[in-house]
């Protein structure tokens, strides 16, 4: 039994790991269960359940991603000062991960940010300066075994005084990519997404910023402007530890919307064959066909393009002359499909050239094009 989830995919009723109907295993039963309860009206029956994620794949879940790119893409003017296009932070990279902040930094200026910085541990800032001039990096976070106890509490002031310093010339903030897991690090990282609230950035998290909130979901929890990106695994266990329960594939849909309203209205970005995005009300699609490659660090691509659109979408109101459907949207919402959409179609352009050697750099080279063929500089009249 197959449902039709957007334009390209069709994925199986029941996805046991052999692709059959199991109707006896645990892990059904369970998925049924989930299903009769999700968002508490038990009274419905399981058929409607099912009924209703058919007609919501009908009714156009998959979103109009190249309307959306089109019209939250601010236009470039000769009037624009630097800055205007968007200021990006991303907080990550440590001892182990400096590919991945930089992946993030520099897909939000390859999309056309003007500003990206990078706040990171000591060790990795000459690491990421050396990837690239264009970013700004700011080595201010300590691992732990660069610390005495007894300096931690100063350390940890010195760090948020540094970020307070820059903190509201920021549109977004992008938590995780490369943090690394070390507790005194999450610990300093966890008052900087406090700070950043209390400064109403909008704030991405992704990577090992996921780890920290699924650990701490109060530090995200309620905050309308953040974002959750997981991954298969983060997902795994944001479910586990918010709702109790294991992913389930049919009605993932009403799931990640269940999670967003649990986390009170943050919007949940899940990452996957199709991308899956809620903000707790909507749910949005995006199923393009990108790549059959999952080299590292698309993630970390995605993550700092959601920061770009999001505060696209959030500063120009280009949206609400062309088109009532995308203005009213959340604009969260928003910055997720477009950035989902725009990667799967860089890295859908990478690998037509690079095919099995299609690294991550390669598709950040096709961002440009990418964004370029849906919405150009210069559109012939
Ligand atoms: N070049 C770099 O510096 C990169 C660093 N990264 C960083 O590495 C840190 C850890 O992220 P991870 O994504 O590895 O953590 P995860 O906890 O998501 O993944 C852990 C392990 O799960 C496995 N896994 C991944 N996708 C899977 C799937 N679909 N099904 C089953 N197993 C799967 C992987 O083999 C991985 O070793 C983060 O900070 C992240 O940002 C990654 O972004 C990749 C690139
Ligand atoms: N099975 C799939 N088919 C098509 N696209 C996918 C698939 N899995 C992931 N993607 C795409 O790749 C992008 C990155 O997702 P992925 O699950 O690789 O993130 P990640 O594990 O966080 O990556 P990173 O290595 O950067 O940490 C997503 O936007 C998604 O659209
Ligand atoms: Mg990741």
């Amino acid at each position: 039994m197959l449902i039709r989830y957007g334009m390209n995919a069709r994925l199986p009723l029941y996805n046991s790991a052999k692709g059959c109907v199991f109707a006896s295993s645990s892990v059904l039963r369970r998925q049924q269960f989930l299903i009769r309860t999700l968002g508490g009206c038990n009274s419905q029956s399981y058929q409607q359940r099912v009924g209703g994620i058919r007609s919501m794949a009908a009714s156009g879940i998959e979103a109009d991603a190249d309307s959306i790119l089109r019209a939250i893409t601010p236009v470039l003017e000769s009037t624009k000062h630097k800055g205007q296009a968007g200021k990006i932070a991303v907080v990550g990279g440590c001892r182990e991960y400096t590919g991945a902040p930089y992946f993030a930094a520099i897909s939000a200026l390859k999309i056309g940010a003007d500003l990206s910085h990078v706040f990171c541990t000591r060790d990795a800032a000459p690491v990421i300066k050396g990837y690239s001039p264009e970013l700004i990096v700011h080595p201010i976070l300590e691992e732990s075994y660069n610390v005495r106890d007894e300096d931690k509490s100063n350390i940890k002031d010195r760090v948020l005084a540094e970020i307070d310093k820059w903190l509201e010339r920021f549109d977004c903030l992008v938590v995780g990519p490369g943090l690394g897991r070390d507790p005194f690090l999450l610990d300093c990282v966890s008052d900087i997404i406090k700070h950043a609230r209390q400064s109403n950035v909008p704030i991405v998290v992704d990577g090992d910023g996921l780890f920290l909130v699924t650990n701490h979901l109060d530090v995200v929890s309620g905050y309308p402007l953040a974002v959750l990106t997981p991954n298969v695994n983060e997902y795994k266990r944001l479910v586990s530890k918010v709702l109790n329960a294991e992913v389930i594939d049919p009605g993932a849909h009403q799931q990640v919307q269940l999670l967003a309203k649990r986390i009170g209205g943050v919007t949940i970005l899940r990452k996957g064959k199709s991308d899956l995005m809620s903000d707790g009300d909507t749910v949005k699609s995006v199923s393009i066909y990108g790549s059959p490659r999952r080299c590292g660090g698309q993630g970390d691509i995605l993550s700092g393009s959601v920061a770009v659109f999001l505060s696209w979408a959030r500063q120009h109101g280009k949206a609400a002359e062309t088109d009532p459907r995308i203005s009213q949207m959340n604009p969260t919402l928003l910055g997720c499909i477009a950035a989902s959409a725009l990667l799967r179609k860089a890295a859908g352009i990478a690998f037509e050239s690079k095919r099995r050697s299609t690294l991550t750099g390669d598709i950040i080279e096709c961002l440009g094009r990418s964004l370029e063929e849906i919405c150009p500089v210069y559109p012939s009249s």
